[in-house]
């Protein structure tokens, strides 16, 4: 029996993938699986039962990754599930920005009384006109999942589109309509786009990305649009390029007391994956990696270890090792098993970053004496018995 923890409310058609072999529990502390949206993990203490994290959505900010790696618990994401309903957000973020349409429905409220709401109307009109936004330029900075559909949706309603991302993966590359002009150079983006929306991950490396400087070489009347997470956006430079005219609108998922009553900042409340379709995609998703990690010893969309997939276990048993990437760890483990007299089927030792996974399918089963031994290696991390 595995007991999982949901730290936020989950799909249930997600939820329901799980087996009567899982049973959920309401104690943090007696969890084998987590399963998380946007609850802050950082503070909590990670029990050592724990095996798994599964972020139903894209961002892992809020995961302490290295200590879970560190304790040998495997963080997934569900990369993509939420991307079409972040895209569908950015697109209206703009059409928000180009006309003041929040400004003309709050006007018809405070009208809604006046039997000449018509008339007046035709007047009042002219406050709230803008611009189309195409033939504009929007530049995309961060090409993954959601920058990719942004890029390709815009180009559908006649942007000239331009991208940036240093690390474009090769499947962000084929989906990427060809229109889209790429950009080597993010200052580029910033000197010549109407519209800047901001796509990556927020990191020690990202962190306030969008600074005074990058603000200073941008077009006046520039509308930025941040997705992403507020800290990736200097907020105080951003509040005073509003003040002084030189940024039109910023469009925020992410309330704060800075933003929330900001003059010319459209915020929104964290609603970009918030949608039927996206909360589905990410809680099947999420228990189908926690399912298959703890089924079968599989990592797939792992962001803290390597991916590792050996399929079902055919042999008598499986035994997953979490360790650090260091030399000769593997070299060890196989010594130890033919000491035993344990001969190994088939097996997959795979690293990211400094920490590694080995998974080992065995013609025998192992005993508790072996299973001490392995765990005992300097640099072992987690011992699992998969399959006995
Ligand atoms: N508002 C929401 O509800 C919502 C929903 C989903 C995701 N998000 C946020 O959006 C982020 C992106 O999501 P995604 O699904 O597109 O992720 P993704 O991993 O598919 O894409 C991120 C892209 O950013 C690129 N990148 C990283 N550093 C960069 C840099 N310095 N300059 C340019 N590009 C860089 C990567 O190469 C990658 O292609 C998430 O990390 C999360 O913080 C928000
Ligand atoms: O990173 C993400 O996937 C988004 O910010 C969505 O967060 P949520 O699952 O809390 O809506």
């Amino acid at each position: 029996m595995f007991k999982y923890k949901c730290l936020n409310p989950i799909a249930k058609v997600g939820l329901d993938l799980f087996s009567d072999e899982y049973e959920r529990v309401e104690e943090f502390a007696e969890a084998d699986a987590v399963l998380v949206r946007s609850a802050s993990v950082h503070d909590l203490e990670l029990p050592d039962t724990l095996e798994a994290i599964a972020r139903a959505g894209a961002g892992v900010n809020n995961i302490p990754l290295d200590k879970c790696a560190e304790k040998g618990i495997v963080v997934f994401n569900t990369p993509g599930a939420n991307a079409n309903g972040v895209k569908e957000l950015v697109i209206a973020g703009m059409l928000l920005a180009a006309r003041d349409v929040i400004g003309g429905i709050n006007w018809v409220q405070k009208e809604k009384e006046n039997p000449d709401i018509t008339k007046a109307t035709e007047k009042a009109k002219k406050a709230f006109a803008g611009n189309e936004i195409e033939g504009k330029t929007l530049g995309i900075i961060g090409l993954g999942a959601i920058g990719v559909k942004v890029a390709n949706a815009a180009t559908h309603l006649g942007m000239n589109v331009l991208g940036y991302d240093p690390y474009i993966s090769v499947d962000a590359a084929w989906n990427l309509s060809r229109s889209i002009k790429h950009i080597k150079k993010v200052e580029d983006i910033y000197s010549e786009c109407d519209y800047i929306t901001i796509h990556v991950p927020l990191t020690d490396g990202t962190r306030q990305m969008i600074n005074q400087d990058a603000i200073d070489m941008m077009k006046d009347d520039v509308v930025v649009l941040n997705f992403s997470r507020d800290t990736l956006v200097d907020e105080d430079a951003m509040l005073s390029a509003l003040e002084n005219g030189k940024v039109k609108r910023y469009v925020t998922d992410f309330p704060n007391p800075k933003v929330a009553n900001a003059k010319g900042v459209l915020v929104i409340p964290h609603l970009g994956a918030s949608t039927e379709e996206s909360e589905d995609n990410c809680a099947v998703m999420a228990v189908k990696e926690l399912v298959d990690y703890m089924e079968n010893g599989n990592i797939n969309n792992s962001v803290n270890y390597p991916s590792c997939n050996m399929g079902v276990c055919s042999s008598v048993s499986r035994v997953a090792i979490n360790h650090r990437n260091v030399k000769n760890m593997l070299g060890q483990f196989t010594n130890m098993l033919a000491e035993a007299d344990v001969n190994i089927t088939n097996m997959v030792n795979k690293s990211k970053g400094d920490y590694a996974y080995t998974l080992l399918d065995l013609e025998t089963g192992v005993n508790k004496e072996v299973i001490d031994k392995l765990r005992a290696v300097d640099g072992v991390l987690k011992v699992r018995v998969i399959k006995k």
